[in-house]
Protein backbone atom coordinates (compact mmCIF):
# COMPACT_ATOMS: atom_id res chain seq x y z
CA UNK A 1 0.00 0.00 0.00
CA UNK A 2 1.45 3.56 -0.79
CA UNK A 3 1.12 5.66 2.03
CA UNK A 4 0.45 9.66 0.73
CA UNK A 5 2.46 12.00 1.93
CA UNK A 6 1.88 15.15 2.93
CA UNK A 7 3.33 18.14 0.84
CA UNK A 8 4.16 20.03 4.12
CA UNK A 9 5.43 18.31 7.30
CA UNK A 10 5.63 20.85 10.48
CA UNK A 11 6.65 18.19 12.77
CA UNK A 12 7.00 19.38 16.70
CA UNK A 13 8.50 22.41 15.67
CA UNK A 14 10.46 24.25 18.48
CA UNK A 15 12.12 27.67 17.84
CA UNK A 16 14.09 29.74 20.26
CA UNK A 17 15.73 32.52 19.26
CA UNK A 18 18.83 33.96 21.81
CA UNK A 19 18.21 37.10 23.69
CA UNK A 20 21.44 38.46 25.92
CA UNK A 21 22.18 34.88 27.67
CA UNK A 22 19.11 33.41 27.57
CA UNK A 23 16.52 31.98 24.24
CA UNK A 24 13.22 33.61 24.14
CA UNK A 25 10.90 30.93 23.33
CA UNK A 26 8.60 31.49 19.75
CA UNK A 27 7.03 28.11 19.21
CA UNK A 28 6.23 25.26 21.02
CA UNK A 29 5.86 21.82 19.60
CA UNK A 30 4.05 22.97 16.21
CA UNK A 31 2.93 20.68 14.19
CA UNK A 32 0.90 20.94 11.01
CA UNK A 33 1.00 19.28 7.16
CA UNK A 34 -0.59 20.40 4.22
CA UNK A 35 -1.48 17.49 1.72
CA UNK A 36 -0.97 18.22 -1.82
CA UNK A 37 -4.27 20.45 -3.38
CA UNK A 38 -5.40 21.39 -0.38
CA UNK A 39 -6.37 24.54 1.34
CA UNK A 40 -5.30 25.12 5.37
CA UNK A 41 -5.49 27.98 7.36
CA UNK A 42 -3.62 29.14 10.43
CA UNK A 43 -5.55 31.22 12.23
CA UNK A 44 -4.54 33.51 15.49
CA UNK A 45 -4.00 36.96 17.14
CA UNK A 46 -0.74 38.88 16.36
CA UNK A 47 1.84 37.69 17.88
CA UNK A 48 0.59 34.18 18.16
CA UNK A 49 3.31 32.81 16.02
CA UNK A 50 1.70 32.41 12.59
CA UNK A 51 5.05 34.35 10.85
CA UNK A 52 7.22 32.58 12.42
CA UNK A 53 5.40 29.25 11.32
CA UNK A 54 5.24 30.42 7.57
CA UNK A 55 8.83 31.59 7.35
CA UNK A 56 10.11 28.14 8.82
CA UNK A 57 8.54 26.62 5.34
CA UNK A 58 10.72 28.78 3.38
CA UNK A 59 13.77 28.51 5.35
CA UNK A 60 13.45 32.26 6.09
CA UNK A 61 14.16 31.90 9.98
CA UNK A 62 16.38 34.22 11.81
CA UNK A 63 20.24 32.72 11.38
CA UNK A 64 20.26 32.88 15.15
CA UNK A 65 17.14 31.10 15.85
CA UNK A 66 17.78 27.60 17.52
CA UNK A 67 15.38 24.94 16.02
CA UNK A 68 14.49 21.56 17.43
CA UNK A 69 11.81 19.26 15.31
CA UNK A 70 11.25 19.28 11.39
CA UNK A 71 9.91 21.25 8.73
CA UNK A 72 9.73 18.42 5.85
CA UNK A 73 8.42 19.75 1.86
CA UNK A 74 7.58 16.74 -0.03
CA UNK A 75 9.88 14.79 2.07
CA UNK A 76 12.67 17.04 2.25
CA UNK A 77 14.01 18.75 5.58
CA UNK A 78 14.17 22.31 5.00
CA UNK A 79 15.68 22.92 8.36
CA UNK A 80 18.73 21.14 7.32
CA UNK A 81 19.16 22.04 3.48
CA UNK A 82 21.89 23.97 2.05
CA UNK A 83 21.89 27.15 0.63
CA UNK A 84 21.87 25.86 -2.68
CA UNK A 85 18.87 23.50 -1.62
CA UNK A 86 16.84 26.51 0.16
CA UNK A 87 17.24 28.25 -3.19
CA UNK A 88 16.17 25.53 -5.18
CA UNK A 89 13.21 24.79 -2.78
CA UNK A 90 11.94 28.86 -3.29
CA UNK A 91 12.53 28.73 -6.93
CA UNK A 92 10.86 25.23 -7.54
CA UNK A 93 8.58 24.39 -4.53
CA UNK A 94 7.19 26.82 -2.50
CA UNK A 95 6.19 30.21 -2.97
CA UNK A 96 5.35 32.83 -0.36
CA UNK A 97 2.82 35.79 -0.47
CA UNK A 98 3.72 38.51 2.14
CA UNK A 99 1.15 40.88 4.20
CA UNK A 100 2.26 44.23 2.10
CA UNK A 101 2.63 43.98 -1.57
CA UNK A 102 4.82 46.92 -1.13
CA UNK A 103 7.15 45.57 0.77
CA UNK A 104 7.33 42.40 -1.50
CA UNK A 105 8.63 44.09 -4.70
CA UNK A 106 11.60 46.81 -5.21
CA UNK A 107 9.94 50.26 -6.29
CA UNK A 108 12.67 51.15 -8.96
CA UNK A 109 11.71 48.31 -11.36
CA UNK A 110 9.50 47.54 -13.72
CA UNK A 111 6.84 45.22 -12.98
CA UNK A 112 7.94 42.90 -15.75
CA UNK A 113 11.46 42.99 -14.56
CA UNK A 114 9.76 41.69 -11.24
CA UNK A 115 7.68 38.83 -12.68
CA UNK A 116 10.07 37.60 -15.36
CA UNK A 117 13.95 37.63 -13.21
CA UNK A 118 12.88 34.26 -11.86
CA UNK A 119 12.03 32.41 -15.24
CA UNK A 120 15.45 34.45 -16.50
CA UNK A 121 17.09 32.95 -13.83
CA UNK A 122 15.89 29.93 -14.28
CA UNK A 123 17.09 29.81 -17.76
CA UNK A 124 13.25 30.66 -19.63
CA UNK A 125 14.28 32.60 -23.02
CA UNK A 126 13.12 36.23 -22.83
CA UNK A 127 10.54 36.43 -25.20
CA UNK A 128 8.95 33.30 -23.38
CA UNK A 129 8.82 34.61 -19.98
CA UNK A 130 7.72 37.67 -20.80
CA UNK A 131 4.55 35.59 -22.64
CA UNK A 132 4.09 33.80 -19.62
CA UNK A 133 4.33 37.07 -17.48
CA UNK A 134 1.19 38.69 -19.50
CA UNK A 135 -0.24 34.54 -19.09
CA UNK A 136 -0.10 35.52 -15.46
CA UNK A 137 -1.38 38.99 -14.95
CA UNK A 138 -4.30 38.17 -16.95
CA UNK A 139 -5.29 34.88 -14.88
CA UNK A 140 -5.20 37.40 -11.65
CA UNK A 141 -7.42 39.58 -13.34
CA UNK A 142 -5.18 42.41 -14.85
CA UNK A 143 -6.63 44.38 -17.65
CA UNK A 144 -3.56 45.28 -20.44
CA UNK A 145 -1.09 42.90 -19.55
CA UNK A 146 1.65 43.97 -21.89
CA UNK A 147 0.65 47.26 -20.91
CA UNK A 148 1.39 46.60 -17.13
CA UNK A 149 4.84 44.83 -17.84
CA UNK A 150 6.10 48.37 -18.35
CA UNK A 151 4.55 50.08 -15.25
CA UNK A 152 6.29 50.35 -12.07
CA UNK A 153 4.95 49.42 -8.68
CA UNK A 154 3.79 52.99 -7.71
CA UNK A 155 1.82 53.12 -10.69
CA UNK A 156 -0.35 50.34 -9.00
CA UNK A 157 -3.63 50.18 -6.58
CA UNK A 158 -2.37 48.18 -3.21
CA UNK A 159 -5.06 45.73 -4.53
CA UNK A 160 -3.48 45.78 -8.09
CA UNK A 161 0.10 44.93 -7.14
CA UNK A 162 -0.95 42.35 -4.70
CA UNK A 163 -2.38 40.80 -7.92
CA UNK A 164 1.24 41.16 -9.23
CA UNK A 165 2.71 40.05 -5.93
CA UNK A 166 0.05 36.77 -6.56
CA UNK A 167 1.13 36.28 -10.22
CA UNK A 168 4.61 36.62 -9.40
CA UNK A 169 4.63 33.49 -6.66
CA UNK A 170 2.59 31.52 -9.21
CA UNK A 171 5.24 32.09 -11.90
CA UNK A 172 7.15 28.96 -11.08
CA UNK A 173 4.39 26.83 -10.75
CA UNK A 174 4.99 25.92 -6.97
CA UNK A 175 3.40 22.87 -5.57
CA UNK A 176 2.81 25.18 -1.86
CA UNK A 177 1.65 28.52 -1.77
CA UNK A 178 1.69 30.12 1.78
CA UNK A 179 0.16 33.34 2.15
CA UNK A 180 0.66 35.72 5.23
CA UNK A 181 -2.15 37.47 5.85
CA UNK A 182 -2.32 38.12 2.44
CA UNK A 183 -5.07 40.83 2.18
CA UNK A 184 -4.95 42.31 5.81
CA UNK A 185 -3.05 45.76 4.33
CA UNK A 186 -6.36 46.03 1.59
CA UNK A 187 -9.56 47.39 2.15
CA UNK A 188 -12.65 45.24 2.22
CA UNK A 189 -13.95 45.25 -1.54
CA UNK A 190 -10.22 44.86 -2.64
CA UNK A 191 -9.36 42.06 0.11
CA UNK A 192 -12.68 39.99 -1.50
CA UNK A 193 -11.63 40.42 -4.75
CA UNK A 194 -7.75 39.55 -4.15
CA UNK A 195 -9.25 36.23 -1.68
CA UNK A 196 -11.28 35.08 -5.07
CA UNK A 197 -8.35 34.98 -7.12
CA UNK A 198 -6.45 32.90 -4.35
CA UNK A 199 -9.20 30.51 -4.31
CA UNK A 200 -9.81 30.46 -7.85
CA UNK A 201 -6.26 30.14 -8.76
CA UNK A 202 -5.44 27.00 -6.02
CA UNK A 203 -8.48 25.05 -6.98
CA UNK A 204 -7.66 25.34 -10.86
CA UNK A 205 -3.98 24.58 -10.45
CA UNK A 206 -4.47 22.25 -7.46
CA UNK A 207 -1.54 24.26 -5.35
CA UNK A 208 -1.29 23.23 -1.80
CA UNK A 209 -1.81 26.09 0.29
CA UNK A 210 -1.47 27.61 3.83
CA UNK A 211 -3.20 30.63 4.11
CA UNK A 212 -2.65 32.43 7.52
CA UNK A 213 -5.10 35.33 8.53
CA UNK A 214 -6.69 36.05 12.08
CA UNK A 215 -10.11 36.04 10.49
CA UNK A 216 -11.16 32.40 11.59
CA UNK A 217 -14.64 33.39 9.80
CA UNK A 218 -12.99 33.68 6.58
CA UNK A 219 -10.12 30.79 7.29
CA UNK A 220 -13.54 28.75 7.96
CA UNK A 221 -15.19 29.82 4.60
CA UNK A 222 -12.44 28.69 2.35
CA UNK A 223 -9.87 26.56 3.63
CA UNK A 224 -10.19 22.35 3.69
CA UNK A 225 -9.29 22.46 7.47
CA UNK A 226 -8.10 25.13 9.89
CA UNK A 227 -5.18 24.83 12.88
CA UNK A 228 -5.95 27.56 15.54
CA UNK A 229 -2.88 28.97 17.15
CA UNK A 230 -2.34 30.80 20.60
CA UNK A 231 0.60 31.43 22.36
CA UNK A 232 3.58 29.63 20.10
CA UNK A 233 1.06 26.69 19.94
CA UNK A 234 -1.62 24.47 18.02
CA UNK A 235 -4.37 24.67 20.39
CA UNK A 236 -7.01 23.48 17.96
CA UNK A 237 -7.51 22.02 14.11
CA UNK A 238 -10.37 20.59 12.99
CA UNK A 239 -11.85 20.43 9.04
CA UNK A 240 -13.23 24.10 8.71
CA UNK A 241 -17.06 23.49 8.70
CA UNK A 242 -16.59 21.44 12.20
CA UNK A 243 -14.19 24.06 13.86
CA UNK A 244 -16.86 26.62 13.21
CA UNK A 245 -19.73 24.93 13.77
CA UNK A 246 -18.41 22.98 16.87
CA UNK A 247 -15.28 24.98 17.93
CA UNK A 248 -13.79 22.38 20.63
CA UNK A 249 -10.97 25.21 22.44
CA UNK A 250 -12.44 28.03 24.41
CA UNK A 251 -10.03 29.94 22.48
CA UNK A 252 -11.71 28.93 18.97
CA UNK A 253 -15.12 29.33 20.86
CA UNK A 254 -13.77 33.22 21.79
CA UNK A 255 -12.45 33.99 18.70
CA UNK A 256 -16.16 32.83 17.32
CA UNK A 257 -18.02 35.26 19.85
CA UNK A 258 -16.01 38.74 19.13
CA UNK A 259 -16.61 38.38 16.00
CA UNK A 260 -19.64 41.23 14.80
CA UNK A 261 -22.88 39.63 13.17
CA UNK A 262 -25.35 41.07 10.81
CA UNK A 263 -27.88 38.17 11.40
CA UNK A 264 -30.92 40.12 13.46
CA UNK A 265 -31.17 37.50 15.87
CA UNK A 266 -27.27 37.06 16.25
CA UNK A 267 -25.43 37.67 19.74
CA UNK A 268 -23.79 41.44 20.02
CA UNK A 269 -19.68 40.40 19.75
CA UNK A 270 -18.26 39.21 22.89
CA UNK A 271 -14.75 40.03 24.01
CA UNK A 272 -11.75 37.41 25.21
CA UNK A 273 -11.04 39.53 28.33
CA UNK A 274 -7.59 40.30 29.23
CA UNK A 275 -4.74 40.58 26.06
CA UNK A 276 -2.99 37.72 24.07
CA UNK A 277 0.17 36.57 25.60
CA UNK A 278 3.26 35.69 23.90
CA UNK A 279 5.18 31.96 24.68
CA UNK A 280 7.63 33.96 26.81
CA UNK A 281 5.00 35.35 28.93
CA UNK A 282 2.34 32.24 29.48
CA UNK A 283 3.17 30.44 33.04
CA UNK A 284 3.17 26.62 33.15
CA UNK A 285 -0.30 24.32 32.06
CA UNK A 286 -2.29 26.19 29.73
CA UNK A 287 -1.38 29.48 28.46
CA UNK A 288 -4.77 30.51 27.37
CA UNK A 289 -5.89 29.41 31.24
CA UNK A 290 -5.94 33.42 32.42
CA UNK A 291 -8.68 34.32 30.17
CA UNK A 292 -10.61 32.06 29.87
CA UNK A 293 -14.10 31.42 31.83
CA UNK A 294 -13.97 27.40 32.13
CA UNK A 295 -10.48 27.16 33.62
CA UNK A 296 -9.63 25.41 36.53
CA UNK A 297 -6.97 25.81 39.16
CA UNK A 298 -5.23 22.39 37.42
CA UNK A 299 -5.42 24.76 34.06
CA UNK A 300 -2.70 27.13 35.51
CA UNK A 301 -0.28 23.81 36.28
CA UNK A 302 -0.57 21.10 33.51
CA UNK A 303 0.13 21.52 29.99
CA UNK A 304 -2.63 20.33 27.61
CA UNK A 305 -1.81 18.53 24.96
CA UNK A 306 -3.43 17.84 21.78
CA UNK A 307 -5.68 15.29 21.87
CA UNK A 308 -8.78 13.98 19.73
CA UNK A 309 -12.21 14.02 20.55
CA UNK A 310 -15.25 12.54 19.28
CA UNK A 311 -12.74 11.33 15.96
CA UNK A 312 -13.05 15.25 15.03
CA UNK A 313 -10.01 17.02 15.07
CA UNK A 314 -7.57 17.64 18.11
CA UNK A 315 -7.86 20.63 20.55
CA UNK A 316 -5.45 21.00 23.60
CA UNK A 317 -7.91 21.91 26.28
CA UNK A 318 -7.86 19.67 29.59
CA UNK A 319 -11.53 20.05 29.64
CA UNK A 320 -12.55 19.61 26.10
CA UNK A 321 -14.55 16.25 26.85
CA UNK A 322 -16.63 17.70 29.28
CA UNK A 323 -18.76 19.60 26.73
CA UNK A 324 -18.00 23.20 28.40
CA UNK A 325 -18.55 24.50 25.13
CA UNK A 326 -22.08 22.80 24.37
N1 LIG B 1 13.07 38.32 14.03
C1 LIG B 1 12.53 38.29 15.26
N2 LIG B 1 13.26 38.65 16.34
C2 LIG B 1 12.74 38.62 17.61
N3 LIG B 1 11.49 38.23 17.88
C3 LIG B 1 10.70 37.89 16.85
C4 LIG B 1 11.17 37.89 15.50
N4 LIG B 1 10.15 37.49 14.69
C5 LIG B 1 9.10 37.23 15.53
N5 LIG B 1 9.43 37.48 16.81
C6 LIG B 1 8.55 37.30 17.98
O1 LIG B 1 7.92 36.02 17.83
C7 LIG B 1 6.58 36.08 18.27
C8 LIG B 1 5.67 35.59 17.18
O2 LIG B 1 5.70 36.53 16.11
P1 LIG B 1 4.95 36.33 14.72
O3 LIG B 1 5.31 37.50 13.84
O4 LIG B 1 5.21 34.97 14.19
O5 LIG B 1 3.41 36.45 15.17
P2 LIG B 1 2.13 36.52 14.24
O6 LIG B 1 1.14 35.58 14.82
O7 LIG B 1 2.50 36.30 12.82
O8 LIG B 1 1.66 38.03 14.47
P3 LIG B 1 1.10 39.08 13.39
O9 LIG B 1 -0.30 38.64 13.09
O10 LIG B 1 1.14 40.39 14.14
O11 LIG B 1 2.01 39.06 12.20
C9 LIG B 1 6.30 37.52 18.71
O12 LIG B 1 6.43 37.58 20.12
C10 LIG B 1 7.40 38.29 18.02
O13 LIG B 1 7.73 39.44 18.77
Amino acid sequence: MTVQQNLLEIDDLTVRLPEGRAARPILDGVSLSVAAGEMVGLVGESGSGKSVACRSVLGLLPERARTDGEVRVAGRDVLTLSRDGLKELRTRQVSMIFQDPRASVNPMRRVGDFLTEGMRAAGVPAAAATDRAEELLDAVGIRDPRGALRRHPHQFSGGMLQRVVIAAALASRPSLLVADEPTTALDVTTQAEVIAILTRLQAERGTGMLFVTHDLELASAICDRVYVMYAGRIVETQAATDLFDRPRHPYTAGLLACTPRVEPDAAPPRPIPGRPVSLAESPSGCAFAARCAHAQERCSVEKPVLRQYDGQGLAACLRADEGILL
